[in-house]
């Protein structure tokens, strides 16, 4: 019986909706199962379902339709103090007044746990956080970095089957969230315990996960690693959501997409018919810029309308009159290159397999 429990994915969602009665269903037909041990991040903008879907995972909310198992039984036929469930929320609900220790024993109290193994197994889940020395402090006295991990802690230390994060770094500043990011991938790494993260930060959910689910209107876009979902978007909604894009809007031809007359090299990305209606996207790092750009499979001759010092990398805006349109350019290592002044003329180019051709009638 064991062997076989061993087998089964961690979570499976089969078939869920979630109607509000509102007019628009939260969440529309999400099918997906999660192996033990996998991160996943459940990504998307704001109202497109994500937290839907975890409450419903989580077992605070029951579907309209549809089946969610959790280690193979129905998510609300246990309890909700006896699952199995870690939570860390963007709201973390750390007791303020209570010492460190006080509050990641708690979960450990509520579940019966032999009072003398306590102090033992809060201190390896503080050391584990990088806490240690810090479990007589009480929660006021901590940053909020800090307060963070303490209710990682809190939610890890009883050893759950399933880890819930819904957008816990939300409310940090940008250096602590990237090194919090990487704190969780190392924590979870470490444990092996089976995670769902959401959130609206398409970094985060590349440099956290094993794999990602993106989400648009309650309904999944697609559910592949970060690498694939980069490389290989299923639409232009994916493609405009992860990483920033370019689209050309005209009629798929057999050398890629033909845009105003001029016959561009792309590559088909979805079941496409020469001569039909499609929509081309293009990453802004695989846009190329002045000499770069000459040796490209399509070379145009572009006028820059605005550049953004991004530190790191320019942003050139570049207007293309041929095609009637503009495409935005990563352009790195600013320091090394004389930056192009706004108006200047320059070519604009891309490789065939980078410009990706879509049906125009996906989103
Ligand atoms: N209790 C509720 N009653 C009615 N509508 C709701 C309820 N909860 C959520 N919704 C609606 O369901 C949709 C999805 O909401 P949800 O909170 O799941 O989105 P989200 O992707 O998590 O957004 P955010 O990133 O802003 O948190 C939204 O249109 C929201 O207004």
């Amino acid at each position: 019986m064991a062997a076989v429990r061993s087998e089964q994915p961690a979570v499976v969602v089969q078939g869920v909706d979630m109607d509000f009665g509102t007019g628009a269903m939260a969440v529309k037909g999400a099918s997906f199962a999660l192996e033990p041990g996998r991160f996943l991040t459940i990504l998307g903008p704001s109202g497109s379902g994500k937290t839907t879907l975890l409450r419903m995972i989580a077992g605070f909310q029951a579907p309209t339709r549809g089946e969610i198992l959790i280690g193979g039984r129905p998510a609300d036929a246990v309890a909700p103090h006896r699952r199995s469930i870690g939570m860390v929320f963007q709201k973390l609900a750390l007791f303020p007044h209570m010492t460190v220790n006080a509050n990641v024993a708690f979960p450990l109290k509520m579940r019966r746990h032999d009072p003398r193994t306590i102090p033992a197994r809060v201190a390896r889940y503080l050391d584990l956080v990088r806490l240690g020395g810090y479990g007589n402090r009480r929660i006021h006295e901590l940053s909020g970095g800090q307060q963070q991990r303490v209710a990682i802690a809190r939610a890890l230390v009883f050893e759950p089957d399933l880890l819930l994060l819904d957008e816990p770094l939300a409310a940090l500043d940008r250096k602590l969230r990237e090194e919090m990011q990487l704190e969780f991938r190392r924590i979870q790494k470490e444990l092996g315990v089976t995670t769902i993260n959401v959130t609206h930060d398409q970094r985060e959910a590349l440099v956290v996960s094993d794999e990602i689910i993106v989400m648009d209107h309650g309904e999944i876009q697609q559910h592949t690693s970060p690498v694939d979902m980069y490389r290989s978007p299923a639409n232009p909604f994916v493609a405009s959501f992860i990483g920033v894009s370019s689209f050309l809007e005209g009629l798929s031809s057999p050398r890629g997409l033909m845009v105003n007359g001029v016959d561009c090299a792309g590559v088909a990305a979805g079941a496409i018919l020469p001569g039909m209606p499609a929509r081309g996207a293009i990453r802004a790092e695989q846009t190329r810029i002045g000499a770069a750009a000459e040796a490209c499979d399509t070379v145009l001759e572009g006028r820059i309308t605005d550049t953004i010092f991004e530190g790191e990398r320019l942003m050139y805006f570049v207007d293309l009159p041929a095609l009637g349109t503009g495409v935005r350019i990563y352009h790195h290592d600013p320091a090394e290159h004389a930056p192009f002044e706004k108006g200047a003329t320059v070519s604009t180019g891309w490789n065939a397999r980078d410009l990706l051709i879509f049906p125009a009638k996906d989103r």
